[in-house]
């Protein structure tokens, strides 16, 4: 046998040593005998597997390129070229990377920008299109893009620099203009201002509060209830632990847009130059329709808007969008009054404070909060505006710090926004040039717990103006001064504040505008509580000529998602969902349970049953949370069990399936948790496990989102169900015995602690039965059974799920994409030739290395949905099936 491989116990089948590279990512983890000696079998768990020559792992370069994608991604990748065009393009800009990181930073960056804004270096090609007037026009655009990439980079990049600091924004800026050669600038020391130090330690601040939160909010601080929620931060991955004091720069020369990108269907919008930019960046290919009604109302027509669209529908650029867009173009105007270019413009927004507090941003939970900051900050990537996130769970005197440097947008949750106001916070109290007071997630702020610092901080916005909003429109940016000298102000603010509410579900009255009418023209309304969105609008002043969007539909769900019932008796929840989750495993999933005794039972299940999960509930210390979160973005096709923590607002792409192993006790959270599917463009399934007992609640939730004839039931492969069982079976009885350990040995524990409190002596208390195994409180036979269920489990569990008819003789290569067969086969084809003059067919027949993959791809629920003629569930009677 060759050096490196070990032979397997039954037969005569080589393996190489090591581990295949791209095993932890398939989850390829068996390998199983193959009839004959020379061949494996690679199976993916679940009734399929193929047979390979012994091969050498390097050469599945590409495979491996594949099978480390998502399975999203790897359905995307059509051929081996794109996985190369993939790595090569990595490479290419790995090494982009490595020059811009090194000494010649702002500079370079400056560079990199100016190029990507399409300035060419070739003067003869610069002339050419100066002459056409458009290309003029457009190249001045990109001009502008580039300079201002460049200046908002350049302060990051400062802060990397080892040395006393990096250029300030105006050199840069005028480094650009001057066209310097790159070498003359290496060689120059860089100077550093108090205006640019000022503006690195603010920039530093604020580029470090994501970190903070996370690392400060496990010490449990308590913020109106948000420990309830949760809805981690697309805040990218945790730095609680190390190596997170690098700040790193805010802009790549890889993260530049790729301007090729169409995003033409944005044109109607009239966003900013800068804003249009960062929607390349994020490759937004249109706005979503409750984005494409909100941004004129709000930006151009300065109106109000109540929005209402379903959940993932892109309801946080709907107002953050309008928000941007009029800063920006206050921003223009004040630069116009001054003549100053963008870049000095923006130069001197970065380098003094901002001013007054421009938008107020009011969410529920402080992770929909964080959530909400960063896909602004996105937004908001090349501009100077500045946002900051005031949620419970950071230290107070940080969170003043920050408030200090006067951003002019504030994300915060209601306890934490109230305490910093009541505490008399300025930045927070200067609410009289406020433009913008948002409500996200209006309906669950009427939820009880609160209102009470809600109300408070409504009461504390002045009273709107009574002017039209096409009247203000014309006002709006009255009291600009051109006189100002070098210490300028910022304009004069808009005079009337914009509100606006959104929300997934929305009911307003009848009469909604007349009431709103009414209430306008009086002081304040005077309200007994803020219990629905009607009300919470009208007491938010909310002008009666509001745009009023409401874009759900009568069943409020996602319009991509597909819904289903899995009807199955109590004690088989488990089973269908082992059976879900392995056989029709595949991308992302969540499996909600309404209790955390439930989210721990179906955890240590997959635990035994070697599923990779990650449970979620509010008695996890948030760090904790933050980390699971965290992974489950990370990993292609984890499992997150989740209570109803992580119903609302979560946002992580890739989620294919939602399990509602208990259902919810209301239909608007059913629609929050299948929300986390079938966001933005993508499809996703919802699928409700329904036993007898939960009956009379499914039939109410099909009321209420008038589906009265109910789901559709998820088709069953019943072939598989007795390997499912089998399988499950001795995992539960193991749970129960590892459980039952667990409980004894903690009531041994409290017992022992008890006695030694009453200075009894613990032999005197011990119990006979005990087993004499140390720190193990199950008999020598409960030992005995839970390692022989132990050791089956883990035979089955050595094997893919089979189907009853499957037989050895044949091969099925079910779970293997299209393009890792082709590339098996191609691999195999190769190796057949190669072999039949080389080693790699040392002692065998040239032509016998074969390849065979028969067998259909794995489902996952969504495409077995669409393929079966599945009936509706809620007329007919509970069907009992028997396994
Ligand atoms: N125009 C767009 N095109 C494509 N994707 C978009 C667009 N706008 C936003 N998105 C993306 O869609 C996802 C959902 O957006 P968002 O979180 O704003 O939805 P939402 O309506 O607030 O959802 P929920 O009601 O569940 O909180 C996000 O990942 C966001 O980046």
């Amino acid at each position: 046998m060759a050096k490196g491989h070990k032979k397997s116990t039954k037969t005569g089948v080589k393996r190489k040593a090591t581990k295949f590279p791209w095993e932890d990512d398939t989850g390829w983890r068996n390998v199983t005998p193959g009839t004959d000696s020379v061949s494996l079998l690679f199976g993916n768990e679940e009734g399929g597997f193929m047979s390979l020559e012994e091969f050498d792992g390097d050469a599945f370069g590409t495979i491996e390129a594949d099978a480390g994608k998502s399975v999203e991604e790897r359905s995307n990748g059509n051929s081996d070229a794109s996985v190369m065009a993939d790595k090569v393009e990595k490479k290419s800009k790995k090494r982009k990377k490595a020059e811009i990181t090194g000494g010649q930073e702002a500079a370079d960056l400056a560079d990199t920008s100016a190029v990507d804004g399409a300035i060419s270096a070739d003067p003869q090609k610069e002339t050419a299109k100066n002459q056409n007037p458009k290309k003029k026009r457009k190249l001045k655009e990109k001009r502008q893009l580039a300079a201002s990439a460049a200046a908002d980079t350049s302060s990051d990049v400062a802060e990397r620099c080892e040395v006393e600091g990096a250029s300030t924004l105006n050199e840069v800026s005028a480094e650009e203009k001057t066209a310097e050669p790159v070498e003359k600038r290496k060689k120059r020391k860089p100077r550093v201002g108090s205006k640019a130090r000022r503006a690195r330690k603010r920039d530093q601040e604020m580029a470090d509060q994501a970190t903070e939160v996370s690392a400060s909010v496990s010490g449990g601080v308590k913020d109106s209830g948000d420990l309830e929620e949760f809805v981690c931060a697309e805040a990218g991955p945790l730095e609680t632990e190390e190596g997170d004091d690098e700040p790193s720069p805010s802009v790549s020369a890889e993260e530049l847009p790729d301007e090729e990108f169409d995003i033409s269907a944005w044109a109607d919008m009239r966003l900013h130059p800068l804003l249009q930019k960062a929607i390349r960046g994020l490759k937004f290919k249109e706005p979503t329709p409750i984005q494409r009604e909100c941004i004129p109302a709000a930006a151009h027509k300065g109106k109000d808007v109540i929005g209402a669209a379903e959940t993932g529908s892109g309801k946080t650029l709907a107002f953050g969008l309008p928000i941007l867009q009029r800063l920006l173009e206050e921003k223009e105007k004040f630069t116009h009054s001054l003549n100053l270019t963008l870049e000095e413009a923006e130069a001197e927004a970065k380098s003094k404070s901002q001013g007054p507090l421009r938008a107020l941003i009011v969410s529920p939970t402080r992770e929909l909060a964080l959530q909400i900051c960063d896909h602004l900050k996105a937004a908001a990537k090349w501009t100077s505006i500045n946002i900051v996130p005031i949620v419970g769970g950071m230290a107070t005197p940080k969170q003043e710090r920050l408030l200090s440097y006067k951003p002019e947008i504030v994300v915060g949750t209601p306890g934490r926004l109230w305490e910093l106001m009541s505490n008399g916070q300025t930045h927070l109290l200067e609410l009289h040039s406020l433009s913008f007071f948002i409500l996200d997630e209006a309906d669950r702020m009427v939820e009880k717990g609160h209102f009470k610092e809600l109300q408070s901080i409504i009461d504390s916005l002045p009273q709107n103006h009574k002017k039209s909003a096409e009247e203000e429109e014309n006002s709006n940016f009255e009291g600009l001064n051109s006189d100002v000298g070098v210490e300028v102000e910022l304009p004069k603010m808009r005079k009337r504040r914009q509100t606006l509410v959104f929300s997934a579900t929305l009911a307003l009255p009848p009469n909604f505008k007349n009431k709103l009418k009414m209430s306008n023209q009086k002081p304040k309304p005077f309200m007994k509580s803020l219990d629905s969105v009607a009300a919470l609008s009208e007491r938010a002043g909310v002008s009666y000529k509001a745009a009023i969007v409401d874009l759900t539909s009568s069943n409020i769900v996602a319009k991509n998602l597909t819904e289903c019932a899995l009807e199955c008796r109590d004690e088989e929840k488990d089973l269908h969902l082992y059976y879900l989750l392995k056989v029709h495993g595949g991308g992302r999933s969540i499996v909600f349970c309404t209790s955390i005794a439930a989210v721990r039972r179906v955890s240590a299940l997959l635990k035994i049953l070697q599923l990779t999960f990650y449970p979620l509930h509010a008695q996890m210390q948030q760090k904790q949370r933050l980390k699971a979160m965290d992974r489950f973005r990370s990993s292609g096709d984890g499992i997150l069990v989740a209570t109803d923590v992580a119903a609302r607002g979560l946002d992580v792409p890739g989620i294919r399936t939602v399990v509602h192993y208990q259902l919810p006790h209301s239909a608007e959270i059913y629609v929050h948790r299948s929300g986390r599917t079938a966001r933005a463009s993508t499809d996703g399934c919802s699928i409700a496990l329904v036993s007898p007992a939960d009956r009379t609640k499914y039939l109410t939730l099909c009321k209420a989102l008038s589906r009265p004839e109910g789901f559709n039931s998820f088709p069953i492969n019943m072939a598989y169900m007795p390997a499912c069982k089998a399988r499950v079976d001795l995992a539960i009885k193991v749970d129960k015995l590892v459980r039952k350990n667990a409980q004894s040995q903690a009531s041994h524990a409290w017992l022992a602690r008890s006695a030694k409190a009453m200075e009894l002596d613990i032999e005197d208390v011990e119990d006979d039965q005990m087993s004499s195994e140390k720190g193990s409180t199950l008999s020598k036979s409960e030992s005995a059974q839970v390692k022989a269920a132990q050791k089956e489990l883990e035979s089955m569990l050595s094997q893919p799920v089979k189907p009853k008819a499957f037989s050895n003789r044949y091969i099925t290569g079910s779970g293997l994409t299209p393009l890792v067969t082709k590339q098996l086969q191609e691999y195999a084809l190769s190796a057949s030739k190669k072999g039949s003059g080389g080693k790699a067919a040392a002692g065998k027949q040239p032509g016998k290395n074969r390849l065979v993959v028969i067998g259909q791809q794995q489902m996952d629920p969504l495409e077995v949905l669409r393929l079966s003629n599945s009936q509706p569930t809620a007329k007919r009677p509970f069907k009992r099936r028997r396994q």
